[in-house]
């Protein structure tokens, strides 16, 4: 299959980034690498989305201070950019409308791109068509995560089944390995995973990294070095902006996370209503 007629592909990755990791942008160069090796895709853009702050994370600091940290982190990425959409968001969003509108959002930008294509070949009465060919297949948009992500789809009160069901029938899941979570076992202890496990790729990290945004934090807090583990840029913003202290760690401390909260209460709200 030529690099033209390849599907081309966006990766989303959701998370918390707090702060972003070394790890994090290698999990979309992982992604990439294998995605191509299928012979199928063409990677066009990753997208890193960090969450809300009403997610309620412990720990969690300010989306401007995480976009902030992300942007400079990627600095050096011509193909990874951070985007703000969902920080933007009154409320927490759920995972599934951070899909459907980055789908959304890449439709409409191959349409307006057509559009300014056909234009200009009317006004300059072109006969080559090829541009605007090659421009017309839709991407797709995979959800791109590491293999204990996917293990929260186990957690009770924190995810929706339809909305598991249209992560992997719609879009599908990109899930990086990670030392202590089997991704294998995971799907095959789901019914729903099992059945749509074609559109799930497992890429297998040969060299292992746990590096975790918690682990930077706590070595942070305790005056240690992260340095080679995040970029020279973020530790200098962290530094500057005092961002990780012993008050910043205790933020949303014992609260439920927004997806919890929510969920509970639906479902107190139906217990209610059929007793
Ligand atoms: N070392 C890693 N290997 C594989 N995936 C990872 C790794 N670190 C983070 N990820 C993935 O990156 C995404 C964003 O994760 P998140 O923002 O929670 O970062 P984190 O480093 O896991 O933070 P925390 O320590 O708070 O859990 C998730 O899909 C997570 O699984
Ligand atoms: N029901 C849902 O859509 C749902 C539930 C839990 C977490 N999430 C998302 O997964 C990501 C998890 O981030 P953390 O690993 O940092 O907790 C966040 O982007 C969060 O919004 C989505
Ligand atoms: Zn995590």
């Amino acid at each position: 299959m030529s690099v033209k007629s390849r599907i081309p592909l966006i990766l989303l990755a959701c998370g918390s980034f707090n702060p972003i990791t070394n790890m994090h942008m290698r999990l979309f160069e992982l992604a990439r690498d294998h995605l191509h090796q299928t012979g199928r895709y063409q990677v066009i853009e990753g997208i890193m989305s960090p969450v809300s702050d009403d997610y309620r994370k412990k720990g969690l600091v300010s989306a401007k201070h995480r976009i902030a940290m992300a942007k400079l982190a990627l600095e050096t990425s011509d193909w990874i950019r951070v985007d703000p959409w969902e920080t933007e968001q009154e409320s927490w969003t759920e995972t599934i409308k951070v899909l459907r509108h980055h789908y959304n959002e890449s439709v409409r930008l191959l349409q307006s791109r057509k559009e300014c294509m056909k234009n200009k070949q009317f006004t300059e009465r072109s006969t080559d068509n090829s541009v605007s060919s090659q421009s017309s297949v839709l991407p797709e948009v995979k959800l791109l995560c590491g293999a204990d992500f996917l293990q929260t789809f186990q957690t009770p009160n924190l995810w929706k089944k339809e909305h598991i069901q249209e992560i992997v029938e719609q879009f599908g899941l990109v899930c990086i390995s990670l030392a202590g979570s089997d991704p294998v076992q995971y799907i095959n202890e789901s019914e729903l995973l099992t059945k749509f496990q074609h559109n799930i790729f497992l890429v297998k990290e040969w060299i292992q990294n746990e590096i975790s945004s918690t682990q930077i934090r706590y070595a942070l807090c305790r005056g240690l070095s992260v340095k080679y583990l995040i970029p020279d840029s973020v530790i200098d913003y962290i530094a500057y902006h005092n961002i990780y202290t012993e008050e910043s760690e205790r933020k949303n401390e014992g609260e439920l996370l927004q997806p919890q909260k929510l969920y509970k209460a639906a479902v107190r709200l139906l217990n209610d209503k059929c007793p």
